[in-house]
């Protein structure tokens, strides 16, 4: 097939089962946003498509051949994470050019999308910024450039827009969305806010149970890009609340513990 396509069978840390039977499968161009309880196995299911914990029994293959991180890779992957994780002492172009690095090196003709890419995301006039002169809002705007500049057929997201106010995850959601229009990468994209991946995603993968497994493969109606605090999003997550409460009640659960903290916080 083409595409992803991942099976776990099991996936242990420390002797104990976190994932237990898991079957996805997913095409190019596709959004597709992971959510589960904490501690589900989210983060650890992304992990192993990134090649970055090989330690399991199962097998991922993008377009029939094994998905690996030794050698070289049959999908370019992007990847994106809570924290930006960008080099203190590079610039902000120079971040995004690091990941350009390999590509280079392979094809001297290749041509920088790096600035390009930074234009893109709304910093062309912060190319020459050090990230600890960027805001947080800002230090996410180039790990998403640093994360298309590969150009990925498979982009993987873990929480990329979590602890930001709404007013600017609003905006990099529209900026990543315009993004894939354009690239279209097929996307994984791990959240606990169900209103954020009802707004995003194309389908939405429900991770629950003890070991974890998929547990509800849910299509999302209307077109991407829906404003999360809309009456759209809201009534689209009343159904599924209605018509799966057991499956999603720790889900909200986390959601509303989480917009308490948010208002201690303020
Ligand atoms: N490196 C590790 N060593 C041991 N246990 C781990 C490790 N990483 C994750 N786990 C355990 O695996 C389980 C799944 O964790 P994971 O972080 O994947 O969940 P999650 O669904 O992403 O959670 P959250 O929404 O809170 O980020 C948890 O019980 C966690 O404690």
């Amino acid at each position: 097939m083409s595409g992803l396509r991942i099976h776990i069978r099991e996936k242990r840390f420390d002797g104990k089962t976190v994932l237990g039977e898991c079957t996805v499968e997913a095409e190019p161009g596709e959004f597709i946003a992971l959510v589960g309880p904490s501690g589900a196995g989210k983060s650890t299911l992304l992990s192993l498509v990134a090649g970055l914990d090989e330690d399991y029994d199962g097998e991922i293959t993008w377009n029939g051949a094994p998905l690996s991180n030794h050698g070289e890779s049959p999908a370019h992957m992007g990847m994106m994470f809570q924290e930006p994780r960008l080099m203190p002492w590079l610039s902000a172009l120079d971040n995004v050019k690091l990941a350009e690095a390999e590509r280079m090196a392979r094809d001297h003709d290749y041509q920088s999308n790096a600035a390009r890419l930074l234009e893109e995301v709304g910093l062309g006039d912060a190319t020459d910024f050090w990230p600890n002169h960027l805001s947080g809002g800002m230090q996410r705007r180039v790990a998403l450039a640093r994360a298309f500049v590969v150009e990925p057929q498979l982009l993987l997201m873990d929480e990329p827009f979590v602890s930001l106010d709404m007013p600017t995850g609003n905006r990099l959601r529209r900026s990543l969305l315009r993004l894939c229009e354009r690239q279209r990468p097929l996307v994984l994209f791990v959240t606990h806010d169900l209103r954020e991946a009802l707004a995003l995603a194309d389908r939405v993968l429900f991770l629950g149970d003890t070991p974890a497994r998929v547990m509800l493969d849910h299509p999302v109606e209307g077109a991407r890009g829906k404003d999360l605090e809309s009456a759209e999003v809201a009534s689209a997550q009343q159904a599924l609340l209605a018509r799966y409460p057991q499956l999603l009640s720790g889900i909200l659960d986390n959601a509303r513990s989480d917009a308490d903290e948010d208002e201690d916080n303020a």
